[in-house]
C-alpha cells in the first residue's frame, strides 16, 4: 500500500488555474521530496492534499480512502498532518503551550514527549518561553513537533531549512532521519542537498505540471537533469 497517490489533480485558485493534472505516488516510509522552483505549486500541492484547496478534478488517496473534498480537520484526524511554510506557531504562547494544543486531547504521552525533547533538547529547555522568543532554527524544531506530537503515519513538511544556518540544518536532518523510521515525510524542499541526504524518491513540478519523478540519486547524478528543471548546480 502506498501512503499518497495523487492522480490527475487540478487546482483552481480564483480564475487560475495552479495545478494541471498532477500525479505523483509517495510509498509507504521513508521520506519523499517534491522540488520546484519558486512559484512551481509546491505549496499548492500540499495545501491541496490537505484539504484547504479542494481540487476541481482528480483523486488524491492517502493509504486506501478517497480525501479530496474532505474537511481539513478530517484529514488531519486519519493520521496526517502539515507543517507550513510560515510554521503555523503561536508565538505569544510558550513551547510548552504551543505543544498542548497541538494534542489531540490536550494531554501528553510522557514517552513521546521524551522522544521529541531527544530529537529537539532545545525545546526542553525553552519550554517555558514564549515561542516568539525562540531563534528561527527552534521554531521550525517546534513546528515540527507539533506535527509530531500525536503518531501520525504522513507529515507535509513545507521548506523546513529555508533561512535555517547550516548546522542546524544537520541537527533537522538528524530529526527527520528518526521521524521518516515510523512516518512517511512529504518533503517540500529547495535546498537539494539536505533532500538528497534525506530523500530516496521525488518528483519535480513545474508551472504546475510534474515534469520528472524517480529517485533522486538517479536524479543527483543527472547534472543536465537539474540544471534543465532546477537550474541546479552541484
Ligand atoms: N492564494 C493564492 N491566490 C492566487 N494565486 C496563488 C495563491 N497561492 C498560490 N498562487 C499562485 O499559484 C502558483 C503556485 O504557487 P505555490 O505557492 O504553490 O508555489 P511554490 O512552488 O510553493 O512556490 P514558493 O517556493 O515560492 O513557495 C503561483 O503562481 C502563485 O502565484
Amino acid at each position: 500500500m502506498n501512503a499518497l497517490e495523487l492522480n490527475g489533480i487540478e487546482t483552481r485558485i480564483g480564475r487560475y488555474n495552479v495545478l494541471h493534472e498532477v500525479s505523483f505516488t509517495v510509498p509507504e516510509g521513508g521520506v519523499f521530496v517534491l522540488l520546484g522552483r519558486n512559484g512551481a505549486g509546491k505549496t499548492t500541492t500540499l495545501r491541496t492534499i490537505m484539504g484547504f484547496w479542494t481540487p476541481h478534478a482528480g483523486s488524491v488517496r492517502f493509504r486506501d480512502t478517497e480525501i479530496s473534498g474532505l474537511h481539513t480537520s478530517v484529514i488531519a484526524r486519519k493520521g496526517v498532518a502539515f507543517v507550513p511554510e510560515d510554521m503555523g506557531i503561536f508565538r505569544a504562547l510558550t513551547v510548552a503551550e504551543n505543544m498542548t494544543l497541538a494534542t489531540a486531547r490536550g494531554q501528553f504521552d510522557s514517552a513521546r514527549l521524551d522522544w521529541i525533547f531527544d530529537l529537539f533538547p532545545a525545546l526542553k529547555t525553552f519550554w517555558n518561553t514564549a515561542a516568539g522568543g525562540l531563534s528561527g532554527g527552534q521554531k521550525q524544531m517546534l513546528a515540527v513537533a507539533r506535527a509530531i506530537i500525536e503518531p501520525r503515519a504522513l507529515i507535509l513538511i513545507d521548506e523546513p531549512t529555508k533561512g535555517l544556518a547550516p548546522a542546524i540544518v544537520d541537527a533537522m536532518a538528524e530529526a527527520f532521519q528518526e521521524i521518516a523510521r515510523d512516518t512517511t515525510i512529504l518533503l517540500v524542499e529547495q535546498n537539494f542537498e539536505f533532500a538528497r541526504a534525506l530523500g530516496r524518491d521525488m518528483a519535480v513540478i513545474e508551472d504546475g505540471r510534474i515534469v520528472h519523478t524517480g529517485s533522486i540519486e538517479a536524479f543527483a547524478e543527472d547534472t543536465e537533469l537539474q540544471t534543465r528543471l532546477l537550474s541546479l548546480s552541484v
